[in-house]
């Protein structure tokens, strides 16, 4: 399967928790196009989990509009969406031990991931081996997913992630517990899946580092999108409901209340700073 476009539209998300509500999303907009890579960063607590369940389908936004490829996820029944997860969405759950069987082989893990999938979708799988391949995990088959190290133990959650050729793969906190070599071999697995099947790949991380590997970041602060990095440039991002999202290094020249002239030259738009913050 080639990848899937992603889309999210004033996506709001809420837990109801005993101690009161908590606003986890509170109007995310964000696109990405069919087999792009992309890191979700930002601060803990920020909403990047929360977003990356929502767009796996493994919650459903209380408003607002997720879509991956055609289907719209708040559409589909608890059925469709579990055929969906598994199929052409892939998971990896933050934690590598919570995606594999630990006592089981390798090839049984990927196996059971794709028997899964061929009896929800009764599709075709690629062979196990050229998945473990893709991953960097070539001639391990036969290897328990406990006798792996960290790093190795991280790529077969992968491998699991994309035993049925997902068209999209999201991955939570994938490099959180390697130290910088794990983390390379991940994250060269994940641009070998990329590269090799077109899989649309979204990445949670705290690492900037693989946000800036990746080409493109986008921060989740306080429940939005925050502002963009693409290519080591940053991006101030227009929302939804028309506020713009600043980069937070520059933010605090821009005190609450700044005013900006809006300038119409040669065809351009251009945004000038009008040299007064508003009365209060
Ligand atoms: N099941 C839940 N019930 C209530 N509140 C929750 C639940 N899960 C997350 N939250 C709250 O929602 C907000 C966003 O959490 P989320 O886990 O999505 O953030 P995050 O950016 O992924 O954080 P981290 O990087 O620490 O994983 C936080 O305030 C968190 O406490």
């Amino acid at each position: 399967m080639t990848g899937l476009a992603v889309a999210c539209r004033r996506v709001v998300h809420i837990y109801r928790a005993e101690g009161g509500d908590v606003v986890a999303l509170s109007g995310v907009d964000l696109s990405i196009n069919p087999g792009e890579m992309l890191a979700l960063v930002g601060p803990s607590g920020s909403g990047k989990s929360t977003l990356v369940a929502l767009l796996g389908g493994l919650m459903r936004p209380s408003a607002g509009r997720v879509s991956v490829g055609t289907y719209e996820l708040g559409k589909l029944t608890d059925a469709e969406i579990s055929r969906l997860r598994g199929t052409e969405i892939g998971v990896v759950l933050q934690g590598a031990a919570r995606n594999l069987l630990p006592y089981a082989t390798l090839q049984r893990n990927v196996w059971l991931a794709q028997r899964r999938a061929a009896r929800a979708a009764g599709i075709g799988l690629d062979d196990p081996e050229r998945i473990l391949d893709l991953v960097g995990l070539r001639g391990k088959a036969g290897a328990r997913i406990g006798d792996l190290p960290p790093g190795a133990r991280q790529r077969a959650a992968l491998a699991v992630g994309i035993a049925a050729s997902p068209g999209l793969l999201l991955v939570d906190e994938p490099t959180s517990q390697l130290d910088t070599h794990g983390r390379d071999e991940v994250l060269g697995a994940l641009e070998t899946v990329n590269a090799e099947r077109g899989t649309t790949v979204v990445v949670v991380t705290h690492d900037a580092e693989v946000g800036a590997r990746l080409g493109r970041a986008v921060t989740i602060r306080d429940g939005r999108v925050g502002a963009e990095g693409r290519d080591g440039q940053d991006f101030a991002v227009v929302a939804g409901d028309g506020t713009i999202q600043l980069p937070p290094e520059v933010l605090g020249e821009f005190p609450p209340g700044t005013l900006f002239t809006v300038d119409h030259v040669d065809g351009s738009v251009t945004l000038v700073v009008g040299g007064s913050q508003a009365d209060s």
